[in-house]
Order: C-alpha cells, then sequence, then structure tokens
C-alpha cells in the first residue's frame, strides 16, 4: 500500500543485524470499546502522544526490525500517515499503512498481505501495548531465529482462574465448574513472533473463534513456545490502564534523568 516517505522496504538497512529479515505488523484498528468514548484506542494520547506512536517507537527500537506495517483504523489511514510523518521515528525502520478490518484478525490478515516479499520473520504487536520493553521484543525475534515456528511473550498470573458456564445476562451469578491448575497457566502478551510461512498458513486456513495469532498456529497442530514476557507489557483495555501507563511513562522519565 502507501510508503510514508522513507527508502523502498526492500533496500538493505544499515545496522540491521544480519540474518532474516524482520517485519512487524501493529493491528491498530480496534475502535477501544472498553477504554469508552472517544476516538480509536490506538489514536488517544498517553502524556500527550498517541498511543501507537508509543507503540511503533517501541517496535523500531529493536534494531532487527526493518519494517513496521501498521493496520490504521479503516477510515483513518491518511491520519496514521501523518501521524508517522509528524513524529520522530528510526531512520533505518520503514513503514507502510494499510486499512483494517472488523476484526483483529482480519486486520491482522490485510497487514500481512501488504508485505513485501524479502521478510522471514514476522511479529503481530497490539498498538494497544505500547510499553512493550525493546528487550522482550529481542528475546521474541531470537527465539523464531533460533528456530522456533512461533514464539509468544508470556506472564504467570498473580489471580487464581476459574471456569465458569458464562450467564445469560451480565452481572448474573455464575456455576463455576473447573480451577485450572495456575502454576501452569501463563497470561499471553504481545509482540508474538512467527516464521512468515507458518503465520501465512495459519491465517489463510484458520477459521472461528480466536483471540491471537498464535492460538491461530496452535490449532495448525505446530508448536507455540513462550518466552517471559514483561508486566510493562501490559494491554491497554479499560481507563485504569492508562492510568498506569501515564505512570509507567512517569517513571520511565525520571528514571532517564529528565
Ligand atoms: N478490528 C480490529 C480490532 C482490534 N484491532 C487491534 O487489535 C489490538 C488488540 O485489540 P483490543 O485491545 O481488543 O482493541 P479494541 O478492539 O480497540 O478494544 P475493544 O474490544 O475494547 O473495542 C488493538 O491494538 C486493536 O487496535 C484491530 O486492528 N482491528
Ligand atoms: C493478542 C492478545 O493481546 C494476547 O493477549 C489478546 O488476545 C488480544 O485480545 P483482544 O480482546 O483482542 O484485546
Amino acid at each position: 500500500m502507501s510508503d510514508v516517505s522513507r527508502p523502498s522496504p526492500t533496500e538493505a538497512r544499515p545496522g540491521s543485524p544480519a540474518g532474516p529479515r524482520t517485519a512487524v505488523v501493529i493491528p491498530a484498528a480496534g475502535r477501544g470499546v472498553r477504554l469508552g468514548p472517544g476516538a480509536p484506542k490506538a489514536l488517544r494520547a498517553l502524556n500527550g502522544t498517541p498511543m501507537l506512536i508509543h507503540a511503533v517507537r517501541a517496535m523500531a527500537a529493536s534494531r532487527a526490525v526493518s519494517l513496521v506495517v501498521v493496520v490504521a483504523p479503516p477510515d483513518g489511514a491518511a491520519e496514521v500517515k501523518s501521524l508517522l510523518d509528524a513524529h520522530a521515528l528510526p531512520e533505518r525502520t520503514d513503514f507502510l499503512v494499510v486499512p483494517g478490518g472488523e476484526s483483529r484478525q482480519e486486520s491482522v490478515k490485510l497487514g500481512l498481505d501488504a508485505l513485501p516479499p524479502d521478510y522471514d520473520i514476522v511479529l503481530v504487536h497490539d498498538a494497544a501495548r505500547p510499553l512493550v520493553p525493546v528487550d522482550t521484543v529481542d528475546a521474541v525475534i531470537e527465539a523464531v531465529r533460533d528456530g522456533a515456528s512461533a514464539v509468544v511473550p508470556a506472564l504467570p498470573l498473580a489471580d487464581t482462574v476459574k471456569e465458569v458456564e458464562p450467564a445469560a445476562v451480565t452481572g448474573e451469578p455464575e456455576p463455576v465448574v473447573a480451577t485450572p491448575q495456575r502454576a501452569r497457566l501463563r497470561a499471553v502478551q504481545t509482540p508474538q513472533g512467527f516464521d512468515r510461512a507458518t503465520l501465512m498458513r495459519a491465517h489463510e486456513t484458520v477459521t472461528g473463534d480466536v483471540t491471537d495469532d498464535a492460538g491461530m498456529v496452535e490449532r495448525l497442530g505446530l508448536t507455540v513456545v513462550a518466552v517471559p514476557g514483561h508486566e510493562e507489557a501490559f494491554k491497554v483495555t479499560r481507563p485504569l490502564d492508562l492510568v498506569l501507563a501515564e505512570a509507567v511513562l512517569a517513571r520511565r522519565r525520571l528514571n532517564d534523568g529528565f
């Protein structure tokens, strides 16, 4: 689709490490219903900067990443292109913007369809996880480079989890049917990393109720591995998450000494 006044994504990138080239697809087309009324979630500000820009910078902070494909709200591609042009981003990274779809799955597929041919590793990262540290991004890429077909960053759970019989009406009591062993459970984050062929096959063949890309790869019968996630890679979903995100940014500014 469209460029953002950068060199062609197929040009060699000075400073990028040798090895398979890595692209990131950032689905950013969601409305953010759980966050409440306002602009599409990815375009809302965190400390004065759109959440999407934080997410793009977080991914482009990895020197292994040479292309970022942003999947914009369906009628927001021009606005997203302007935002990318207006904010300082690493010169070594190329950017594409494509309009998204009705579901996260559809948006990711539209991003994958826009990828140029010469990228063998693909990460998918929620715009709604704007504060993921670069070490987590690099750990995911490294695990794919080491041979994993699909990699998720994941954290142990703090809460006990119950499986319930969902109530027909929200707020009604729900019968508990099971308590999975917590030590075996993980909360899964993004970026999730894939060898490109595996991810493409998953998106071309798997349909139905899947909430993450690695889950689609599992449906192919392939192995997904988990690497340590990071608590700052949390997803901004509800209003309190905005408060936490701004607090994390404030702490980072203090630690950076400005
Ligand atoms: N049609 C959609 C829906 C979601 N997403 C993206 O997928 C990520 C994770 O989705 P979520 O946090 O659920 O975002 P929203 O769908 O915006 O949230 P809500 O369900 O509260 O509306 C977000 O970066 C979101 O922009 C997308 O690209 N296209
Ligand atoms: C992909 C994801 O962030 C992994 O935890 C999550 O499944 C997205 O869920 P959402 O309901 O679409 O935000």
